[in-house]
């Protein structure tokens, strides 16, 4: 293989392989989609490889076996087109489980790829890739989901490459794309000296060469993929879920690391709605790194007793046990914000999606991280799963942004799309309610309040400005004929509620949340349903595009749970080789100086 460069745009470019041993049954789609917009909310595009869910590919060879018995070349010709369904279906899965959250997903099988391959049909080696067609998905997509082990054949159609084969997938990605990175997620948190089920006080190493990685990983990495890898020059990561850290394979003498014990958070998690309940289902999905207080709710009549998670209507019980890290998603401005004001003085971290909070006591609360020496982490607050704020945390270290323009409540967009189709107002606020894209008192978005708190968190990270979310000019929706937004669509306009702030040459700011008719190719009208979407103006007249899914439960679950992770992670692995020194490898954050 000859390692070639190929650019998507400016990101740089991650494989990521999720084998069967992180797949060990549907929900675990989830955690692996977590783990793809992780690297996406640090600016990479990422080719995600998948393998079949555990014990499915045995599965299939059984049933081959049970139909055709053992065979030869033709029989195993066949074996191989049947061995590979397992990888296909998961691919679809993942896609599936990416655009839950809102990331811009393409699915390609090996076929539409020109992933080609050579040799025996169970056993076979890829030869070639069509980058071109992996570039155009990258172009509109932040994500691009293959699945591994599998290729096409000249002579056979379609074959496998022998078990583990999904490494050798990703390897040969990595060497093909110019990618920065290729990280095995693996059910280990890298490669042992022994294999830790069998000898727990094995030592874990940092970094080891491509020989010596082949000694020692037997069972653990496909010794062709490290083959590749070596003949390729790609530096290998082996890593498990949701870590920081990883062992290299690279050309470097063996290195030990350090015994890290896993540090355990305990968190109050306060509120449990339409984003609380999907942060709590995260929380609960990793018991191995977090304790969790008693859940703040209004009503604990009415959530079940007697699981592992207990519910409280008692601030002080939620809050109780000194815990390491509030999580605010109880909605409203003032109370929160004296929650989370007296939880950062008093040390405690905090993650928070309240835009309301945020933007009306932005300066009490970062002085209070200040004093208390922690993080204080909003991602979720503007942009639901829109890495926003974390793409203008970029921008800042390559010049600046000088104006952003965006779709930036959900609400609004989904009621303007139901007013386009001829539904009637009230009935769209209902199903905005029930899909739980709307603010406990929708007037917030239907008014543009919570668009105006979104720029002014926005103009804070743009421009360093405080401006009061009150002071800036809003339309609101409840003003528009609906008749008038009907007859727009049909006339291929669409009425967006657009937001948008600007730096003027004399330092000024000027900032106004709109609702406007834009003509199709404007690159906000594309904007559906609950999406959000921002075009954001480098100093450089640079612009960017985003999009993601502005609200409901899974979308703002995810970037709630990334912050969370974030911290975790800066915790327990504060000294972890993590990713891309180019990349910022932290959500927006308020930090000690
Ligand atoms: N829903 C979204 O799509 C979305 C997206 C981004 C940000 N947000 C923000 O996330 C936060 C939560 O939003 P949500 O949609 O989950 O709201 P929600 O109304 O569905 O949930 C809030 C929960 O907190 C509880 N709560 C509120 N005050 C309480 C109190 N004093 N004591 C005990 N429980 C209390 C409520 O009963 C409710 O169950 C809000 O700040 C919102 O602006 C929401
Ligand atoms: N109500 C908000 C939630 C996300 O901030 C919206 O619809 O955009």
């Amino acid at each position: 293989m000859k390692p070639q460069s190929m650019k998507p745009g400016a990101a740089p470019l991650c494989v990521l392989k999720f084998g069967s041993s992180v797949l060990g049954s549907e929900t675990d789609y989830d955690a692996a989609a977590q783990e793809v917009f992780r690297h996406v909310r640090r600016g990479e595009k990422v080719i995600a490889v998948v393998s079949a869910l555990a014990g499915e590919t045995d599965a299939l060879l059984a049933q081959g076996e049970q139909v055709g018995g053992r065979g030869s070349t033709p029989h195993a010709a066949m074996m191989a087109r049947l061995a590979r369904v397992g990888e296909l279906r998961s691919a679809a899965l993942m896609g599936l489980a990416l655009g839950r959250i809102g990331v811009r997903t393409g699915v390609l099988d090996p076929h539409e790829i020109g992933l080609e391959a050579d040799g025996d049909p169970m056993d076979a080696n890829l030869c070639a890739l069509d980058r071109h067609a992996v570039s155009d998905v990258l172009h509109s997509n932040e994500a691009l989901v293959v699945p591994g082990f599998t290729a096409v054949h000249a002579r056979f159609g379609a074959v496998t490459l022998g078990r583990g084969g999904t490494d050798l997938t990703a390897v040969f990605f990595a060497a093909q794309c110019g990618a920065a990175r290729v990280r095995l997620i693996k059910d280990v948190d890298g490669v042992y000296a022994q294999d830790p089920v069998e000898n727990p006080d094995a030592e874990r190493y940092a970094e080891l060469d491509y020989d010596a990685a082949a000694r020692v990983s037997t069972g653990l990495i496909q010794p062709k993929a490290i083959a590749a890898a070596k003949a390729a020059n790609v530096v290998m990561e082996v890593a498990a879920m949701g870590s920081g850290d990883a062992t290299r394979i690279c050309r470097a003498p063996a290195r030990k690391a350090p015994a890290r014990p896993v540090r355990r958070l305990r968190v109050a998690l306060l509120g449990c709605g339409a984003v609380g309940a999907g942060v709590l289902a995260h929380l609960c999905s990793r018991p191995d790194l977090f304790d969790i207080n008693p859940v703040l709710v209004r009503n604990t009549l009415s959530r079940p007793g007697g699981g592992a998670v207990r519910f409280t209507n008692d601030l002080h019980a939620a809050l109780a046990g000194e815990p390491d890290l509030v999580v605010e998603l109880m909605g409203g401005a003032d109370l929160p914000a004296d929650i989370m004001a007296s939880a950062l003085s008093h040390g405690r971290h905090v993650v928070t999606a309240n835009k309301a909070a945020m933007a009306r006591h932005y300066d009490r609360l970062h002085t209070a991280a200040c004093d208390g020496g922690v993080r204080l982490s909003f991602s979720a607050a503007v942009g639901g799963g829109t890495p926003v704020l974390e793409t203008l945390e970029r921008l800042a270290a390559s010049g600046g942004t000088v104006r952003i323009e965006g779709v930036m409540n959900g609400t609004a967009n989904f009621l303007l799309d139901r007013l386009a189709a001829g539904d009637p107002f009230d009935a769209a606020v209902k199903e905005a309610q029930r899909l739980g894209f709307a603010e406990a008192d929708p007037a917030a978005d239907v008014d543009g309040h919570d668009a105006a708190d979104k720029l002014s968190l926005l103009i804070r990270a743009a421009f360093g400005a405080a401006v009061d979310p009150a002071q800036i000019a809003k339309d609101s929706l409840a003003d528009i004929d609906p008749a008038a937004v009907k007859s727009a669509h049909e006339e291929g306009l669409a009425f967006k509620q657009i937001g948008c702030c600007e730096l003027a040459g004399d330092g000024r700011v000027q900032a106004e949340v709109r609702v406007r008719a834009v003509p199709a190719h404007h690159p906000l009208a594309g904007a559906r349903n609950e999406e959000n979407r921002f075009v954001l103006t480098g100093a450089d007249g640079s612009e960017h595009a985003l999009f993601g899914k502005g609200a409901g439960r899974w979308p703002t679950a995810a970037a709630v749970f990334a912050d969370i992770m974030d911290i975790h992670r800066g915790l327990s692995e504060p000294d972890a080789v993590d990713f891309a020194a180019s990349v910022p490898a932290r959500a927006p954050a308020l930090l000690r100086a």
